[in-house]
């Protein structure tokens, strides 16, 4: 089985942009994260209440059942923030890739500002403080989420050359996360 990708972090990091283009470019099914949230999670968060760990629990769950089930593998947006939840996935999936765009503060919110979303930008300092870096034990790449998409994908291939050829090992000499901020 291909191994599994999941582009992760906090709203408006560009999850959504980054995982359908990569998945598109290494040919997988892109899983859009925020369609496997159920209705009430939608509503809470339209509403500006974060969600708790019981709320996030069948969210996980259904992006794990969507990347185990994707024909010839998955990427999927999914914010994944916590290190619980990124075991959880593991736990379902078996080895999987995270990739974290790193977006500073100030564009975040102009993002979230600029879009149609139900996520509201009174959500973002709640997502930010429940972020759980990646720690260098996880198989994960963090890229500078300023650099247009086609950069970031390219910064993730050259991060992980063998991507799209079956499971994915760590390159040699890959002991940490690999910081791929300028190409
Ligand atoms: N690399 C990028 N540079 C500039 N804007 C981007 C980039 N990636 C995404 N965006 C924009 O930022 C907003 C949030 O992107 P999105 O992919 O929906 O993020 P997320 O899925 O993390 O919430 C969208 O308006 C999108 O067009
Ligand atoms: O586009 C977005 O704004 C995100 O993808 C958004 O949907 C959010 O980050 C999570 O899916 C909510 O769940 P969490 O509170 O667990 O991040």
């Amino acid at each position: 089985m291909s191994t599994p990708i999941v582009v992760m972090g906090v709203s408006g990091c560009g999850k959504s942009t980054l995982a359908r283009d990569l998945a598109n470019r290494i040919g997988r099914t892109f899983i859009e994260g925020d369609d496997c949230h159920p209705p009430a999670n939608v509503a809470k968060m339209s509403a500006g209440i974060s969600l708790t760990d019981d709320d996030r629990r069948p969210f996980l769950e259904k992006v794990s059942a969507a990347l185990l089930a994707a024909e010839g593998g998955g990427v999927a947006s999914c914010s994944a923030l916590r290190r619980r939840y990124r075991d959880l996935i593991r736990m379902r999936c078996g080895h999987v890739l995270f990739v974290l765009p790193i977006v500073p503060y100030g564009d975040l919110v102009g993002r979230m500002l600029g879009r149609d979303h139900f996520m509201p930008a009174s959500l973002l300092d709640s997502q930010l403080a429940t972020l759980e870096l990646p720690t260098p034990d996880e198989f994960a790449v963090l890229i500078d989420g300023l650099m247009d998409t086609p950069s970031q994908v390219r910064a993730v291939l050259s991060a992980v050359p063998d991507l799209g050829i079956g499971s994915l090992r760590k390159p040699d000499g890959y002991t940490d996360m690999q910081c791929s901020y300028h190409e």
